[in-house]
């Protein structure tokens, strides 16, 4: 009884713990973990909401740092027992280089597992994304499918690249012996767009449709469905994943999960709609109102700009022909791989998670926060 009462008490470590999903697992750990006994939240830049965490029972040790730097990962990971790794750069609009998404995304999930081997740390969590699997560049649908779903995984975008590199890095390093003699256990977790409280590009669409007055015009059509899935589910799903990696080592050990809910199968902007029309805004037009041939001639046009303006200024807009495809190619999940390996049920019902985003939308969308 007493063995019980004093259960182990564990040390997470959180990469990426200021991010947007990163922020949720951090208070999800916090709220549902009763394991914990201490939480390392590593990012390069820490956010002021952490130092409210420090007044509550479990320590929260605040580490600033950089993936990229192998002894800066080490220290942070040295006498944890898991490691949950959202750290990443997501860029598909062209502001960071492809050498610095590769180092931040790849460089930086080999420092994580070369750190978890060199320290005896056993359990580790990925945070991978769809974009592993596709769209693809041809532009196939990926229609409801699971996690073995034969599809064509061809990229060319430096950002799916990276994170298919870093999944690749992560899953071959489950089983491998950690100091002490131990094997690692690893699993990757794949979100599709996550939306939820501190979505930027939500709130960048939210702004937008402000300024031109209360309106959004279509520009893709309402028939191609955009996987989603809520930022508390994602980080519940992490949080689970990485409690039940040691009871269930065998079964988990070096497998994929694609993050799923009971948000709604839609358009990106029919989904985005179910927040932003209750904030006010509507969309215009049951179809495109642009003609596809001119959003991607608009779209090549940015790159152009892009590259042209390099020098003075970075002009990184929302449309790029990466973007474009993304958002006109059908690419949803439908699995219950996580609830069967693992006893995933989603935390918020879909109404919970469209109320708790709309009333953030309204909360902070107008304001510089
Ligand atoms: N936002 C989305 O829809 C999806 C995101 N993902 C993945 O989820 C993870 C988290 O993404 P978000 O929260 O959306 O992004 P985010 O940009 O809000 O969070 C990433 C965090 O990583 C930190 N970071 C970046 N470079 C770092 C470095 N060199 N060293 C230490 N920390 C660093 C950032 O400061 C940031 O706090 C990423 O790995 C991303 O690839 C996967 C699928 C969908
Ligand atoms: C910004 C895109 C929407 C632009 C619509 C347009 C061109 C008409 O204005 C977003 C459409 C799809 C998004 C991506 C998708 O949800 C999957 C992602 C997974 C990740 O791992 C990171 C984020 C993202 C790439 C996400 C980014 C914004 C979109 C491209």
């Amino acid at each position: 009884m007493a063995d019980s009462a004093q259960a182990q008490k564990l040390v997470y470590l959180v990469t990426g713990g200021c991010g947007f999903l990163g922020e949720h697992v951090v208070r999800m750990l916090l709220q549902r973990e009763p394991r914990l006994g201490e939480l390392r939240v590593f990012d390069l830049h820490l956010g002021p909401w952490l130092e409210e965490l420090k007044t509550g029972p479990v320590r929260v040790t605040a580490i600033q740092g950089d993936v990229t730097q192998a002894h800066e990962v080490a220290a942070a990971v040295a006498g944890a027992h898991v490691v949950i790794h959202t750290a990443g750069l997501v860029d598909v609009f062209g502001r960071a280089s492809p050498k610095t998404i590769h180092e931040v995304n790849v460089q930086g999930t080999r420092n994580v597992i070369e750190a978890c081997v060199q320290t005896g740390t056993r359990f580790l969590v990925y945070t991978s994304s769809m974009e592993v699997v596709g769209p693809n560049t041809k532009g196939h649908p990926f229609y409801r499918g699971n996690e073995d779903t034969p599809y064509e995984a061809v990229h060319r975008h430096p950002y799916p690249c990276s994170k298919a590199l870093a999944e690749w890095l992560v899953l071959e390093a489950n089983g491998r012996e950690v100091c002490g003699g131990l094997p690692l256990v690893t699993c990757a977790l794949r979100p599709t767009g996550i939306y939820g409280e501190g979505h930027q590009i939500m709130r960048d669409f939210y702004r937008q449709g402000l300024r031109l007055g209360g309106r959004l015009f279509r520009a893709i059509p309402a028939s191609v469905e955009h996987g989603r899935v809520y930022v508390g589910n994602v980080a519940w799903m992490h949080v689970l994943a990485a409690r039940e990696l040691e009871r269930r080592a065998a079964r988990m050990g070096g497998q994929v999960y694609f993050c799923y809910d009971g948000s709604p199968y839609k358009s990106y902007e029919d989904f985005n709609m179910e927040f932003l029309g209750p904030c006010g805004l509507r969309l215009v037009g049951t179809r495109p109102l642009v003609p596809y041939w001119l959003l991607v001639f608009l779209a090549a046009l940015n790159v152009l700009l892009q590259w042209l303006l390099r020098p003075l200024l970075l002009y990184a807009p929302l449309l790029n022909p990466y973007t474009l495809a993304m958002a006109n190619t059908t690419f949803t999940v439908s699995t219950d791989k996580a609830q069967r390996h693992f006893g995933y049920e989603p935390l918020f019902s879909w109404e919970d998670s469209r109320t708790r985003t709309i009333l953030w939308v309204q909360a902070t969308g107008g304001s510089a926060q």
